[in-house]
């Protein structure tokens, strides 16, 4: 299974908060996309997985045109980003000169703290971990290697889930675009849950 985050995106690169908001990539981007497919071409996949933002989607695209081969595209709304409420379309520093680091900090990196009108990582973490659940580890128990692409916060959701991160750690937990995390995992049938044998980030 990998997991990738998607290339820089043009609010990446103007330093604003995007969440649910359809930003494409940039020119960067792509060419982080298309690296990515480069590092893993010599994986094999079944089926891919991403969410319903274009950041991903043209990501995912671009991984499988440099992979050389496609595979069954499932996107699903439940993989988008974590929703930033009202502060979507805001500059990250000009928040924080307004709230203070602190509170800016709380808001991107802590697990609990919910921007105004947004989803805290433990929101988001309430769609992504069922989704993952229902679908991708089902493919997983049936041998399929999955390929999913999607954001820096629903994958840190799923990571935490996945890895066991207590939630004092999450915030030390940096998911870098474009660079695939690729784990070999399998079925614990006495333990009823998916291991992890072991991971890799490929650069
Ligand atoms: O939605 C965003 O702004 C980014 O995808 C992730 O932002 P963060 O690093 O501030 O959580």
């Amino acid at each position: 299974m990998c997991l990738l985050r998607h290339g820089e995106s043009l609010w990446n690169r103007e330093n604003r908060f995007t969440g649910w908001v359809d930003v494409p990539l940039t020119d960067k981007g792509r060419e982080e996309a298309i690296r990515a497919g480069l590092l893993l071409r010599g994986y094999r996949f079944d089926v891919a997985y991403t969410s319903r933002l274009e950041r991903a989607i043209e990501t995912l695209e671009l991984v499988m045109l440099a992979m050389g081969y496609r595979v069954p595209v499932i996107k699903d709304e439940h993989l988008n980003e974590r929703h930033y409420g009202d502060l979507q379309g805001l500059n990250k520093d000009e928040i924080a000169k307004t709230y203070g680091e602190e509170q800016v900090r709380l808001w991107r990196r802590s697990f609990r703290a919910r921007p105004p009108n947004g989803e805290s990582l433990e929101d988001t973490q309430r769609r992504t971990v069922p989704f993952f659940k229902n679908t991708i580890l089902l493919d997983l128990v049936n041998g399929k290697n999955v390929l999913v692409v999607a954001h820096g916060n629903s994958l840190r959701s799923i990571i935490m889930y996945l890895e066991d991160v207590p939630e004092d750690k999450v915030p030390q937990l940096e998911i870098p675009t474009g660079q695939p995390i690729v784990y070999d995992v399998y079925w614990d049938q006495e333990a009823h849950m998916l291991k992890i044998r072991s991971k890799s980030v490929l650069r």
